[in-house]
């Protein structure tokens, strides 16, 4: 996994607060490969982003940690479904269409969590990708959310239309 580029610092143009590495205030996720189905995520969280009890992960944060692993998978899984690498040649775009989240343990926020996505369907634009996010100590880790995601392939054309609105 190591000698692996991010989907994200291969996914052009990409301004997300979740997973751009051109949204310097973002949480700039790095999302790669684990095996032939499934995708890893290692995040180690801020203070800043802290529920009501500042102990814990905010569900907000957590949603958006599984929301952009989840479809930076879905970005990841249309270029290997075309035997492309990802950000050479044609552009393939995935946008949320869904996202169904089920906390449930609180996250430890000074702990590290690791989320695990796997595309378990895939028919014409739409993927669905089923994701775990897991808080992981040395010497355990604790399942906080389960979540079910749609996502839905754009045109490229998506990206011209949203430079536009800036
Ligand atoms: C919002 C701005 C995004 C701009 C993106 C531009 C370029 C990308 C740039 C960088 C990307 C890089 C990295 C990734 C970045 C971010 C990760 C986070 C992602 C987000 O943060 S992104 C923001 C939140 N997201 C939205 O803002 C979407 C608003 N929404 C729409 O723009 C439309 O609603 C759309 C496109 C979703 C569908 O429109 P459409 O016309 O293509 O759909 P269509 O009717 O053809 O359906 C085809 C099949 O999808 C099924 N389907 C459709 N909609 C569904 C839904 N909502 N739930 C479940 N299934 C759905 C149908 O049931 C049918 O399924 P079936 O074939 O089985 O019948």
């Amino acid at each position: 996994m190591e000698t692996q580029v991010a989907f994200q610092d291969q996914i052009p143009h990409n301004h997300c607060f979740g997973c751009g590495p051109n949204n310097a205030q973002g949480l700039q996720i790095k999302s790669y490969w684990q095996d032939d189905c499934t995708s890893i995520c290692n995040f180690s969280a801020l203070p800043h982003h802290s529920a009501g009890p500042k102990g814990y992960l905010n569900g907000g944060i957590i949603s958006t940690l599984i929301d952009c692993h989840a479809i930076c998978t879905s970005i990841a899984d249309c270029y290997r479904e075309n035997n492309q690498h990802i950000g050479e040649g044609p552009v393939h775009w995935c946008v949320t269409g869904e996202l169904n989240v089920r906390y449930l343990a609180p996250a430890p926020i000074a702990t590290p969590v690791q989320l695990i996505a796997k595309v378990t369907e895939t028919s014409g634009k739409k993927r669905i990708i089923e994701c775990k996010l897991y808080s992981v100590d040395q010497h355990d880790r604790t399942l906080c959310a389960t979540a079910s995601v749609v996502a839905i392939k754009v045109p490229e054309s998506w990206l011209e239309s949203s430079s536009r609105i800036e």
